[in-house]
């Protein structure tokens, strides 16, 4: 872990920890179940750092299995370092699952960034080598979950109508002619100028998968997100070079998979969807966004549907990896919540683009008393 992103154990930092819950305002459905509402730890750091500065920074871990860790098991790793911290340990980033992981490294980050007067896409983009300035602004696709037709027609077209022109359908939960007849309902309705992206979550085995990139070969669509299960990696590399360009998302985002990704990687997939939830925070996951980007293999940021400060500080990392605004992110998530951290979002999406939070830190002083509400 680079020295920035450990967890800084100044003399006197306290770390603190609240639980909310997040409804959806209505469930997501997807290929594995339906999401309707969001548990999310709040982090704090408050204290000094070893040079007497200020330290004040603010994380979030939103668990969200198979990505991460179970809410229980987050809960627990939280609190064991909330007691390290207090009984003065150092907590080691390397030894917290990811999503707790997450909460820590952002909480440590922001604090960092917000003692030097950066903000944390400033930060980010500087602790790589070749960082260079970090957009100023990212282009965010519209999330549409399962449905009929004539719902999933519907909340595209919505989604255009609010200046997005990327789309990201998830497909997986109904027979694959049912898939395919949505996304070309979905490319009717909207035209040719809109990118249109569909999630299958692993749910199709080989013979289904086919299938539906044959059938989607002239639909247009940008990429197939994650068309089988994460561990096939050779059903991957089938699908590769059939009219449909592939994407990972659950095969590369866990730790633990990072070590037993399919090598090399850029064989088996042309983008890689990355979840900085799921890959233990947002230094972690620029890292693995740079690496990837120089095998050839582009990166998407999305979030795990994370309440407000996860969700902002996602924006800062995709606005930190190089060319971050070629294609959209998948971080228009804050408006599927019935109920956020906060009533303002310092990172509201405008015509399909999220402008990063002029900092310093994540938000500056914008979450500041988040913890209390
Ligand atoms: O990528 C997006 O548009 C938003 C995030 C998103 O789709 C997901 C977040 C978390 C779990 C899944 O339901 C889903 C995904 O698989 O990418
Ligand atoms: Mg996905």
């Amino acid at each position: 872990m680079a020295p920035a992103d450990d967890v800084p154990t100044p003399d006197d930092v306290r770390v603190t920890v609240t639980e909310r819950s997040l409804p959806l305002r209505s469930p997501l459905g997807t290929a594995t179940g339906e999401i309707d509402e969001r548990p999310v730890f709040l982090v704090g750091l408050t204290g000094a750092f070893a040079d007497g500065s200020p330290c004040r920074g603010i994380g979030e871990a939103a668990p969200l299995p198979p990505w991460t860790e179970s809410v229980e098991d987050c809960r627990h790793a939280l609190a064991d370092a909330r007691e390290t911290v207090a009984t003065g340990g150092a907590v080691a980033l390397d030894d917290l699952p990811p999503a707790a992981r997450h909460a820590l490294s952002l909480a440590s980050a922001d604090a960092r960034a917000r003692r030097d007067g950066v903000t944390l896409s400033q930060a980010l983009a500087a602790a790589t080598a070749d960082g260079g300035d970090p957009a100023e602004s990212v282009r965010v696709n519209a999330t549409v979950g399962d449905g009929s037709v004539a719902a999933t027609v519907a909340a595209a077209e919505s989604a255009v109508s609010e200046g997005f022109d990327c789309l990201k359908c998830k497909v997986g939960a109904r027979p694959v002619d049912e898939d395919t007849e949505r996304l070309r309902a979905v490319r009717d309705a909207v035209g040719d100028d809109v990118a249109l992206r569909a999630d299958a979550n692993g749910a199709w085995g080989r013979e289904e998968a086919e299938r539906a990139v044959d059938a989607l070969a002239d639909v247009g669509l940008e990429y197939l997100e994650q068309p089988v299960p994460a561990a096939d990696h050779e059903a991957l590399r089938a699908l590769r070079g059939r009219g449909v360009a592939i994407a990972v998302d659950e095969t590369v985002n866990t730790p633990a998979s990072t070590a037993e990704w399919p090598d090399p990687i850029e064989e088996y997939a042309d983008v890689a969807v990355l979840k900085p939830m799921a890959l233990g925070g947002p230094g972690e996951t620029v890292a693995v966004a740079r690496d990837l980007r120089d095998r050839g293999v582009d990166t998407v940021v999305t979030t795990t549907i994370d309440g407000a400060v996860a969700r902002t500080a996602a924006v800062h990392v995709a606005a930190a990896v190089p060319g971050g605004d070629d294609r959209a992110h998948g971080l228009a998530t804050g408006a599927l919540l019935e109920r956020d951290v906060v009533d303002d979002d310092p990172a509201p999406v405008d015509a399909g683009r999220i402008t990063v939070p002029a900092g310093p830190g994540v938000a500056g002083d914008a979450f500041d008393g988040v913890q209390n509400r």
